[in-house]
């Protein structure tokens, strides 16, 4: 398969390593949006930067190449995503998370909040930590845990940064330098505390996901999620 790489930082370059093992070409590599023809590759990998991304992944519906975005900090933009990808017949999967473990810890994290949702005296809240360069926050991880919660759980309709009232579901967002990604999510009551945790010990789980995500979008036309590709939940 032949992978075009847009964004070729921290991600970019684990990606392309895991990539190459699994007998893969990487034909382009890019840290910017001009000087390349996206037509050349068979799928593009997107993992840049929030100002970026909209306008990658549309040159890549534009010119019929299906596309996987991990980048986070964007997603005001993803429903406009999802028309032109419709509207091209085109190929995109974004996940905020591309790790195996993240997308079963998804999963848990749905069904806690309904076993929750009637125990009243439990408060829940998000914790997130990343490396210093991160540079969004809360993480794209974090948002999608929080509207796992919400979705499931009759307590909370929104999510805030740093701010917990009545109905709002409080995340914080720590930077500690080379956290690779660690989330926690706490319901705590009077009498006990029940968390759950994921922690990523690398850039790896996230790479290798987003290549069987590319693996697994050839062919297929229509937007979808890591829970199509990974088959769970
Ligand atoms: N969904 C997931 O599983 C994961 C998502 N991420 C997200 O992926 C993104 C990238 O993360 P990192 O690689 O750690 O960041 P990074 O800062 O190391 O790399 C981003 C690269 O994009 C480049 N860039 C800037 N403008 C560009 C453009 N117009 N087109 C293409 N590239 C451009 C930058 O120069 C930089 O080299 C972030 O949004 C991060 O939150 C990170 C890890 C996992
Ligand atoms: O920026 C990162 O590094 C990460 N970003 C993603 C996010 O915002 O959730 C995924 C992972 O936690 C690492």
């Amino acid at each position: 398969m032949k992978i075009a790489l847009l964004g070729y930082g921290r991600m970019g370059q684990t990606i392309e390593q895991i990539a190459i093992s699994r007998g893969h070409d990487i034909v382009i590599k890019t840290s910017s949006n001009t000087g390349y023809n996206i037509k050349e590759a068979d799928v593009a990998i997107d993992f840049s930067i929030p100002n970026a991304a909209f306008n990658n992944i549309s040159n890549c519906l534009n010119n019929d190449v299906p596309v996987i975005s991990g980048t986070t900090g964007w997603l005001d933009k993803y429903n406009e995503a999802v028309s032109l990808c419709e509207k091209n017949k085109g190929a995109f999967i974004y996940a905020s998370n591309f790790s195996l473990g993240v997308n079963i810890f998804f999963e848990l994290n749905e069904i806690l909040a309904k076993m929750m949702t009637k125990l009243d005296d439990y408060k829940v809240d998000i914790e997130e930590i990343h490396h210093t360069k991160k540079l969004d926050a809360p993480s794209g991880t974090a948002i999608t845990l929080a509207e796992g919660v919400i979705k499931n759980h009759s307590q909370y309709s929104n999510w805030k940064l740093d701010e917990s009232t009545e109905n709002i579901l409080p995340i914080t967002a720590k930077r500690i330098p080379d956290v690779p990604g660690t989330h926690i999510i706490t319901y705590k009551s009077d009498i006990d505390t029940i968390k759950i945790e994921h922690e990523a010990h690398s850039r790896q789980g996230f790479a290798l996901g987003a290549v069987i995500a590319a693996e697994w979008i050839i062919g297929k036309t229509g937007v979808f999620t890591m829970k199509d590709v990974l088959n769970i939940g």
